[in-house]
C-alpha cells in the first residue's frame, strides 16, 4: 500500500496538510481559514508568507491564499473580505488521481451565519497539486431557505523574487479601477511593476497572466466564475503601517487574485457556484 500523500501535521501551532509529491513539489494549507500557506514547485517557495503573519487565530493570516468569502474587501456589511478567513474549517480527507493530490476542507455554517448575512451556506476548498501545478478551487452551495449574493476573492500572495524586474504581463490595454486612487478608472499601460502602492480590480482577462520574476515565469489562470482579478501590492508606504508585514515586504510579494467583485453571485436555496485558480510554473 502507497503511503498517504497527505500527511496531518502542526505547523507553528497551526493545523495543518502537507502533500508532497514523489518529485518533491508540496503544498502546505492550514484549517483555519483552509488556507495554502506554502507551495513549493521545482525547488522553489512560490508563496508569500509574512514572518510577521499572525497565527493564533485572533486575525487573518497576512499570505499564502487566504480565502475572501462571503465578501470582497469592505463591499458589504461583513468584516472586510469576509468570514471564511478566519473560521477553522474542516479537513475533509485528500485523494491520488494520477499524478494530482487533492485534499478538501469544507465550511458548513447554519443560518444565521452573520446578523447581517442571515443565510446557510456550505463552502469547500479544495487544493489540487500535480508537478509545477497548483489549482485551488472555491465553491460554494446555498444550503438554507432564502436566496443570498455573494463577493469574494482567492487572494493569492505570489512570492516574488527581484523586485526591480518583476512584472506581472497580460493586462496591458485592459480597463481597471484603481482603489489606491480614489477609484478612478484607469487603463493599464504595460506590465503592473513593483513600486508604488497598486490596487486594481480588472475584467478577467482572456488570457493566462505571467508573473515574470528571478524565479522564472509563472502563469496564473482563473475559472471564467471569477469574473475579476485583483492586483494588489502595498507598496512602500502603506507597508510601513501594516504591523504584520515588514517595511521591505512590498518587494517580496505580489497579489494576483482571482475574484468575483462587481456583479455579486446569486445563490437560490440548493444552488452551487464554483471557480478555480489555477498558478504554474513554466520557466
Ligand atoms: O489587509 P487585508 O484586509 O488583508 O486586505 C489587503 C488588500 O486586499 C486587496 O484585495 C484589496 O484590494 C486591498 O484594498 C486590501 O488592502
Amino acid at each position: 500500500m502507497n503511503p498517504s500523500p497527505a500527511a496531518r501535521e502542526v505547523w507553528r501551532g497551526l493545523r495543518c496538510t502537507r502533500i508532497t509529491l514523489p518529485h518533491g513539489d508540496s503544498v502546505r494549507v492550514s484549517d483555519f481559514g483552509a488556507q495554502v500557506l506554502s507551495w513549493n514547485a521545482r525547488g522553489q517557495e512560490r508563496m508569500f508568507l509574512s514572518e510577521r503573519a499572525v497565527l493564533d487565530g485572533t486575525a487573518a493570516i497576512r499570505g499564502g491564499v487566504p480565502v475572501c468569502f462571503p465578501q470582497f474587501n469592505q463591499r458589504g456589511p461583513l468584516p472586510k473580505h469576509g468570514l471564511a478567513r478566519r473560521t477553522t474549517w474542516d479537513w475533509l480527507g485528500a485523494e491520488v488521481q494520477g499524478h494530482a493530490v487533492t485534499a478538501r476542507w469544507q465550511w458548513a455554517a447554519a443560518a444565521p451565519l452573520h446578523p447581517d448575512f442571515p443565510h446557510a451556506l456550505q463552502a469547500e476548498l479544495a487544493v489540487t497539486l500535480s508537478p509545477d501545478t497548483l489549482q485551488i478551487t472555491l465553491s460554494a452551495t446555498n444550503t438554507g431557505s432564502t436566496a443570498f449574493a455573494f463577493t469574494g476573492a482567492l487572494h493569492t500572495y505570489l512570492a516574488v523574487q527581484g523586485a526591480d524586474i518583476a512584472a506581472l504581463h497580460g493586462l496591458d490595454g485592459a480597463a481597471c479601477w484603481d482603489a489606491a486612487h480614489l477609484f478612478a478608472p484607469q487603463v493599464q499601460a504595460g506590465a503592473v511593476a513593483l513600486g508604488a502602492e497598486v490596487d486594481r480590480v480588472y475584467a478577467r482577462p482572456a488570457q493566462p497572466l505571467e508573473l515574470r520574476d528571478a524565479a522564472g515565469t509563472l502563469r496564473i489562470h482563473q475559472d471564467a466564475a471569477w469574473p475579476e482579478t485583483v492586483v494588489w501590492n502595498p507598496g512602500p508606504a502603506l507597508c510601513e503601517t501594516l504591523a504584520d508585514l515588514q517595511g521591505a515586504d512590498w518587494m517580496r510579494m505580489l497579489c494576483v487574485e482571482a475574484a468575483a467583485i462587481n456583479q455579486p453571485v446569486a445563490l437560490h436555496p440548493g444552488q452551487r457556484w464554483q471557480a478555480a485558480q489555477t498558478l504554474q510554473v513554466v520557466a
